[in-house]
This record gives structure tokens, C-alpha cells and sequence, in this order.
């Protein structure tokens, strides 16, 4: 440390004489000049790793990976911490501060050449003004880095075997502390996310559905989380699409819950209608992650989705008939093009799931639910774009059997003749899962009770039925006897 200390002091006061001498000269030949000494007495080489990389929109994987090694390694010699306390989390998660430096040290694999067995190297967290007005993570303003500085004789060991460590250790540092987090987008203009913990309870175990359907669910992810070799021999981009679709009530929200718990993946909500265009939608879609689900509840009617293929098949259809566009004053042929860029389109949202952008990153889910599947663009949920499409129907009796053991801890042996009655009833009414779920939540009555309440309303939505089957077949034979 002394050393190193040593020789930056020896090359900042050269560098200071220099700059006395050169009140004349321009700052930017000052600088080369003053690092190139720097650069000559000092024996320390420096790594820069940016919070972001240039053009970057997500926080670069090094660096977050660099950030928990040194909270998790390191930080015990640090006397400045930031502090942060997820809500699951009972201890607080510690981060290396600002302006803090920490002393490394490791044991070389390869200790041949450069003296003795271990190497030393110097981290150090920084933040700089910003450049530009460009608003960082979070709404932050400063660019945030760390610099790594060691003896020159170990840049092949710190560059080859340190950092390839630093990254593994980085990584389980952030596998164990990983709180999933629920993002939503803002509002327009402000183009990013905000998030907040996932805390969802939802399982595969609770979700009431056909045992058969929930096990291919379940064997499908488990098979996508796997297969990122397999998604790179095939030339595919590692990311997958299920399209849930039913009626109201029927878990297709809560299916989603209960596939972030089984993968462990953040959970992005998409408005859409918050969402002004194409281009905002791409910037969105750069900031995620990987190990994401990026979901759109109620892709119907969640935005006005002009399909530019149908546009452009009406413009041409326009200029059939006269109205060509290239026959506009360029001035508003410029206006046409910039508002078709400035809207959000289908054909926005179809480059979203799978153009060129939607392969950055990987090991993306793309979930959309709807309760009305037939009033979709075909293109939309075509198989490659949505490559499951998952019914969730009204409450079959499986499903219910699962609800019953959920809130109320019985099964077929214990009340087999009610639940033959239930059984009987359920192929008749037809009852969301959402509703038989609020009949089950115990309001301080006995299982009995409950079950009394669920077959009061199960026979009353059965009669309507078949009186409502009852009115539209007399209307039938009407309409036949005219
Ligand atoms: N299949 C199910 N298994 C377990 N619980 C369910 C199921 N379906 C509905 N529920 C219960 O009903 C509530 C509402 O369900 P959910 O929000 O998942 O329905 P949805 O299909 O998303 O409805 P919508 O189409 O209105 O958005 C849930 O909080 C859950 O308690
Ligand atoms: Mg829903």
C-alpha cells in the first residue's frame, strides 16, 4: 500500500510541475501528457467497471456482480456502508458506500513469476457528476464505477483468475440474497421502471386447476429453465410465450404468481396504455433482465394496437385509388412517417415478443392473459410468438377438490357424499374458481357450513342454466315454427 501510494504521490507532483509549465497549452494535451507520466512511474495498472456501459440501459452484470462480492467479502473493513432492507429479509443487505476503498488479497493458482503466492489489489467505489442531463437507475444523476488498481506483475492472474472469481462469488452472493421483485412501468413520460418486493403466495401447489394441464405447465418450465444450451444449438433466443386465457376469476393471474415462486423470476408488469410507442416499448423492453417474466394482463384491451401491416395494406389500398403518400409535400410525408414511429403498434408489439430486440439478455417469459382469446390478432398469439396457450376454465371438480383441501383441510374421504353432490353440480354450473375460493374462506363457520353455502349457490346458478338453456331452445323452436 505504501508503495502504491509512493509512486502515485511521485507522479501526481510530475504531473504538477508539468502543469505549471504548461499554463499555455490546452487541457486536453495536459491530460495525455500528465497520464502518460502517471502512466511511466507508476508500476499499477486500473480496471474501470461503469455501473452503465455506454448505450446501455441496464445496469451492467459486472458491476452488479463486483457489488456483492465486496459487500459479502469485503465489506467488514469498510467504514462507510449503504444500508438496504429487503421486506422478507430480517437482516439488512450492505453495500460498499462512495469514495470507499477496499484492500484484496488472493492466492494465485499460478504463483510462477511475480514473487510470492499471493497478490494484492485495491478496490475503490466511485461516483462522478453526470455528463449530459441523462437520468441513471432510480432517477440517480451520478455515474457510479469501480476501479481496480494492482501491481502490473499480477495483470495476467488479477485479469485471468481473480475476476473470473470475483464474478462466480459475485453471482452466489446475488442467487442467495435474491428477493424477486414486481416491476411496473411508469407512467408516460418517464420511460423506466419501478419495483417493489414480490410477495405473492401463490403456488403451483394451490393453484386449483386439472392436475394433467398443471403438470405439462410444470414440465414445460422446468424444461425452459434448462434448455438455454439447447435454445443456442437450435438458434432460438432463449425466451418463451404462454398465452393464458378464460373468464374472469379462473387464476390466470394467479398462474403467473405461482410460475414466478416455481422459477424464481421478477415479475414485469407492462401497462400498456402507459406505454406511448414503439420506441418507448423497445427502451422498456432493454431495461429487463434476464430471469424475468414480462407480463400483459388483459392484452385486449390494453391498448389500441393499429396493425401497421394492415395500415400499410390500406395505404397502398389509398394509393390504388389516388392517395398516394409520396405524391405529399415532403414536409408532410416526413409528419406521416414521424407519427407512425411516435404511436404504439401491433407491429411494435410483435417486434417486442420476437424481433431482433426481444433476443437481448434471454431467459425471458412472455405471458399475456386474456378473457376474450377470439378477439386477438392472430399474429399475436400465433405458436413461436405464444407458444402455449393455456385454457382456464370455470372450476372443474378436480379443481375444486384442490380449493377444498386448500381452505378448508378436507378431502373426498372425509365428506365423500357432499362432494359427490358438489361433483354433480359443477358439471351443470358453471362457477369461476375465484367464486367457489370466497364460499370456502372460513368466516368462522365448520367445514359443513361452508360446503352447505357453496351448494346453496351451486344450485341456484344450476337452475339458471338450464331455465336459461330452457328460454333459448323455446326461442329456437320459434324461430323454426316461423
Ligand atoms: N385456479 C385457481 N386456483 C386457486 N385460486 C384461484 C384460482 N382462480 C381464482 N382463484 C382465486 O380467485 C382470485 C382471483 O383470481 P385471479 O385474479 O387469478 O383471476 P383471473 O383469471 O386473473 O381474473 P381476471 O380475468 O378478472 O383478471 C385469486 O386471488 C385466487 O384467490
Ligand atoms: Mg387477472
Amino acid at each position: 500500500m505504501a508503495f502504491k501510494e509512493l509512486w502515485a504521490t511521485i507522479g501526481s507532483v510530475l504531473a504538477f510541475i508539468l502543469g505549471l509549465f504548461s499554463m499555455a497549452m490546452n487541457h486536453e494535451t495536459i491530460t495525455l501528457w500528465i497520464n502518460k507520466i502517471q502512466a511511466f512511474f507508476s508500476p499499477y495498472i486500473q480496471v474501470t467497471i461503469p455501473e452503465y456501459a455506454p448505450g446501455n440501459f441496464a445496469r451492467s452484470n459486472f458491476y452488479v456482480a463486483i457489488e456483492a462480492y465486496l459487500s459479502e467479502h469485503c465489506a467488514t473493513e469498510v467504514r462507510k456502508l449503504k444500508a438496504e432492507l429487503g421486506s422478507h429479509r430480517k437482516i439488512p443487505l450492505f453495500y460498499v458506500d462512495d469514495g470507499q476503498q477496499i484492500i484484496d488479497t488472493f492466492r494465485r493458482r499460478n504463483s510462477g513469476g511475480g514473487g510470492g503466492g499471493s497478490a494484492t489489489v485495491w478496490w475503490h467505489a466511485y461516483k462522478e457528476p453526470p455528463v449530459s442531463n441523462v437520468m441513471y437507475r432510480d432517477g440517480q444523476e451520478h455515474r457510479r464505477m469501480y476501479r481496480v488498481s494492482f501491481h502490473r506483475r499480477f495483470r495476467k492472474c488479477v485479469l485471468e483468475e481473480y475476476m473470473p472469481y470475483v464474478i462466480e462469488k459475485g453471482r452466489e452472493v446475488i442467487a442467495k440474497n435474491r428477493q424477486l421483485r414486481l416491476f411496473t412501468n411508469n407512467p408516460y413520460p418517464d420511460c423506466s421502471w419501478s419495483h417493489v418486493a414480490f410477495q405473492h403466495p401463490a403456488t403451483f401447489k394451490t393453484l386449483a386447476m386439472s392436475p394433467t394441464l398443471k403438470k405439462t405447465i410444470v414440465d414445460d418450465l422446468d424444461a425452459f429453465k434448462k434448455r438455454k444450451e439447447y435454445y443456442a444449438k437450435v438458434g432460438k433466443p432463449w425466451k418463451r410465450g404462454y398465452l393464458l386465457f378464460g373468464p374472469p376469476g379462473t387464476g390466470k393471474s394467479t398462474m403467473i404468481s405461482a410460475i414466478a415462486n416455481h422459477l424464481e423470476y421478477d415479475v414485469y408488469d407492462l401497462e400498456l396504455t402507459a406505454v406511448k410507442s414503439n420506441n418507448d416499448l423497445r427502451r422498456l423492453f432493454t431495461m429487463t433482465t434476464g430471469k424475468s417474466i414480462i407480463v400483459i394482463e388483459d392484452i385486449d384491451c390494453s391498448a389500441e394496437l393499429t396493425d401497421k401491416r394492415r395500415d400499410k395494406m390500406q395505404a397502398r389500398h389509398n394509393s390504388a385509388a389516388g392517395e398516394n403518400v409520396s405524391m405529399l409535400p415532403p414536409m408532410m410525408q416526413e409528419a406521416a412517417e414521424k407519427d407512425s414511429s411516435e404511436k404504439l403498434t401491433l407491429s411494435g408489439v410483435l417486434n417486442f415478443i420476437d424481433g431482433l430486440w426481444s433476443a437481448c439478455g434471454g431467459e425471458r417469459i412472455i405471458v399475456f392473459t386474456t378473457n376474450h382469446k377470439d378477439r386477438l390478432d392472430p399474429a399475436l398469439i400465433r405458436r413461436g410468438r405464444m407458444d402455449m396457450h393455456i385454457e382456464m376454465s370455470y372450476c372443474s371438480y378436480e379443481a375444486f377438490k384442490i380449493l377444498a383441501n386448500n381452505y378448508l383441510e378436507i378431502n373426498e374421504q372425509d365428506m365423500f357424499e357432499r362432494f359427490g353432490e358438489i361433483q354433480h353440480l359443477l358439471e351443470v354450473a358453471k362457477m369461476s374458481p375465484a367464486d367457489v375460493a370466497e364460499h370456502l374462506m372460513r368466516k368462522e363457520k365448520d367445514a359443513s357450513a361452508c360446503l352447505e353455502g357453496l351448494l346453496m349457490a351451486l344450485k341456484e346458478k344450476a337452475e339458471a342454466a338450464s331455465k336459461g338453456m330452457q328460454i333459448s331452445m323455446e326461442k329456437e323452436d320459434a324461430v323454426e315454427a316461423k
